[in-house]
């Protein structure tokens, strides 16, 4: 009975998972508008952004990382907004992958999974989310994608010179979701040798690991230049209100 009770006890064990939103940025492409604090609809764009983690079941804690200016503001619209999975709001650095660290060092111990989420992509659904754990639950390392639509050059001085083929061509989003240990080693690798990395993926793909895509959206935009609010207002709109 003892030995039943235990195998069941063993079996129903939840999968820890745990999310570090990064914030910390200093949207320079966004002519002077801070985009995380920005509302859209009444709704600071960081808390859309933590509200679809927060109504995830899947997921047990988030980690905030924020510019240490934005330190009090970011910690008192957690609470304003009752988002009580957020355990900590800590202090990022100069470059994401630094952020990126910066919080995986405040995870907790046990969680297994690990997602990686920009603060400024607040239009993440439960879909894109609920597919893309399930995805890195199987293969260790997961993210959402979507197939680009314009045809991308590789230039040099002003120059095209190679036009690859768009077919192979994917544009990655987040969350970027990771078996706990392999992002920590792979991060705190990227930052020991000081390579300039523009996702997390890249930082496991150097170790030769391979990174699962998924369906992403084409909504799942991120904030980046002023025109990306108007795009955000148009989203909403076209959700009418609802939480997707
Ligand atoms: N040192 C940094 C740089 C970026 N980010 C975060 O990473 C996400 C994606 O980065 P990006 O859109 O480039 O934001 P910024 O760095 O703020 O923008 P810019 O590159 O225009 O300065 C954002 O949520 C941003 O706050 C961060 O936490 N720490
Ligand atoms: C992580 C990312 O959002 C994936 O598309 C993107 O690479 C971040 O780039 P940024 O220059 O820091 O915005």
């Amino acid at each position: 009975m003892a030995g039943l009770l235990s195998r069941l006890g063993r079996k129903q064990k939840k999968t820890v998972r745990a999310v570090v939103v990064v914030a910390a940025g200093s949207a320079t492409r966004m002519e002077g508008i801070d985009k995380v604090l920005t509302p859209l609809a009444d709704v600071p764009v960081l808390v859309r952004t933590l509200r679809v983690f927060q109504n995830c079941d899947e997921i047990d804690e988030i980690v905030v990382v924020t510019r240490e200016d934005l330190l009090v503001e970011v910690s008192q619209l957690c609470k304003a907004f009752a988002l009580d999975k957020v355990s900590k709001v800590v202090v990022g650095g100069k470059e994401r992958i630094h952020s990126v660290l910066c919080g995986l060092r405040e995870v907790r111990q046990d969680a297994e999974l690990i997602a990686i989420q920009d603060g400024a992509r607040p239009f993440l659904t439960q879909e894109v989310l609920g597919e893309v754990l399930e995805k890195a639950e199987a293969t260790g390392a997961a993210a959402p994608a979507i197939p680009v639509t314009d045809t991308i050059k590789r230039v040099e001085n002003g120059l095209a010179v190679e036009t690859p083929d768009r077919s192979s061509l994917f544009a990655v989003q987040t969350p970027q979701v990771f078996e706990a240990g392999l992002i920590r080693a792979a991060v705190e690798k990227a930052v020991e040798e000081g390579v300039a990395l523009t996702d997390d993926c890249a930082a496991v793909e150097r170790l030769g690991m391979k990174v699962s895509l998924t369906q992403g959206s084409r909504e799942n935009i991120k904030i980046t230049t002023p025109l990306d609010l108007f795009l955000g207002e148009a989203i909403l709109d076209a959700r009418d209100g609802r939480v997707l």
